[in-house]
């Protein structure tokens, strides 16, 4: 974590994102999309071992067509309709944007392949650097043809996929917030500047000592629920839930938005309230029922990584900025809407980072 400090650092510094308004979010182009490239290389780091400059144009690129696919409502549509009817595949319209899709993830795949190349000429079984390394030593001992090259490339597209987007949308979202609640983004500064100071390092031993922080990010998760129907699963046998029979075979989906808008819940769940998480004695307080990594043995796997992630990216861009609406825009961004795709993710919005 003190090299995300380090990175986090670094990104704060960019004295020019201080100068004008800058682009949280993606646009078609990718120009500016810091957070994006900073929790990108995080997954980077822990999978092939390295970072990427802010510069560097084939992660740019990356990033751009993960955006496209993600954010794409028609592609997320076309995929879930495939998941849950394959032979819809190959019917026009539905073909159309199925190719659209792989053509855009090719480039992806030969990214990922020509690391996993680099990796097996330099690999050394005493001395491993990522996750690619520690996959191939356990393909050496492998009697089960699990490791296999095509498990490796897959797994390394999932980590890539789902640590990235994730994360920075919801940072983004977070400060999409900020900028429709400047009494919360008050409060929240207040208590960040309390425990840690001006100068210091936002850290995970600071986290219990942050009731309102967490209860802010914990509200951003509920409110904005980024993955709102999960990822479809199947059930290998037959079952039984709330008196309703699912035999063997049968397609699920967990709908968690309705988890986190459930008014028997939940009070006036459609408004923005950190303050649903602090009780009396101003602690912060944990229902069952917010679940945005969803639950069971199939849960998020990158969860513990996650919750570092967004508390420590927050707690060091508040620390040093206040988030003001962009002076040239007529009205705040919309944080009512977002683009339903492969997550529900934030328009493209600018702001001002003011330094304090
Ligand atoms: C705010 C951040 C994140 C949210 C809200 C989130 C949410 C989710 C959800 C809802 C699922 C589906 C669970 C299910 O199938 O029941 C999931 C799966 C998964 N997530 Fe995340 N995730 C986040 C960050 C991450 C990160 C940083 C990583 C990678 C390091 C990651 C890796 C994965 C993987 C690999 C799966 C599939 C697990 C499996 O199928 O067994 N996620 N995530």
């Amino acid at each position: 974590m003190k090299q995300l400090g380090r990175w986090m650092a670094k990104l704060l510094m960019h004295r020019r994102v201080l100068l004008q308004p800058l682009n949280i979010c993606f646009d078609r182009r990718m120009k500016k999309i810091f957070i994006k490239k900073a929790v990108a290389n995080n997954i980077c780091n822990i999978i092939f071992g390295e970072r990427f400059d802010y510069d560097n144009k084939q992660i740019e690129e990356i990033l751009s067509r993960l955006t496209a696919f993600t954010a794409d409502t028609t592609t997320a549509l076309a995929s879930r309709i495939c998941v849950l009817a394959p032979f819809l595949r190959d019917i026009p319209p539905i073909i159309f944007v199925y190719s659209r899709y792989k053509e855009r993830l090719s480039m992806v795949f030969e990214f990922i392949k020509k690391k996993v190349d680099e990796h097996k000429e330099t690999f050394n079984e005493d001395y491993l650097r990522d996750f690619i390394d520690a996959f191939l030593k356990e393909s050496i001992k492998d009697n089960n043809n699990w490791f296999t090259n095509d498990q490796l490339i897959f797994y390394i597209r999932e980590l890539f996929f789902a640590g990235t987007e994730t994360v920075s949308s919801t940072l983004t979202w977070a400060l999409l917030c900020l900028l429709h609640y400047p009494e919360v983004h008050q409060k929240l500064r207040r208590e960040i500047l309390n425990v840690i100071g001006y100068d210091g390092t936002a850290s995970m031993t600071h986290k219990p000592m942050m009731p309102y922080t967490r209860a802010f990010l914990q509200e951003v998760m509920r409110y904005r629920t980024l993955a709102p129907l999960s990822i479809f699963h199947k059930t290998n046998e037959d079952a039984e839930l709330n008196g309703y029979f699912i035999p063997k075979n049968t397609m699920v989906g967990p709908n968690i938005w309705a988890v986190h808008n459930d008014a028997d819940f939940w009070d006036e769940p459609e408004k923005f309230k950190p303050e649903r998480f602090i009780d009396d004695k101003g602690e912060f307080v944990q229902p069952s029922h917010i679940i945005p990594f969803s639950l069971g043995p199939r849960a998020c796997l990158g969860k513990q990584l996650a919750k570092m992630e967004i508390f420590i990216f927050l707690v060091s861009m508040v620390q040093k900025f206040e988030f003001l609406p962009n002076p040239d825009d007529y009205e705040l961004p919309n944080v009512e809407h977002g683009t339903s795709g492969v997550a529900f993710v934030p328009h493209p919005f600018r702001l001002v980072a003011k330094i304090c």
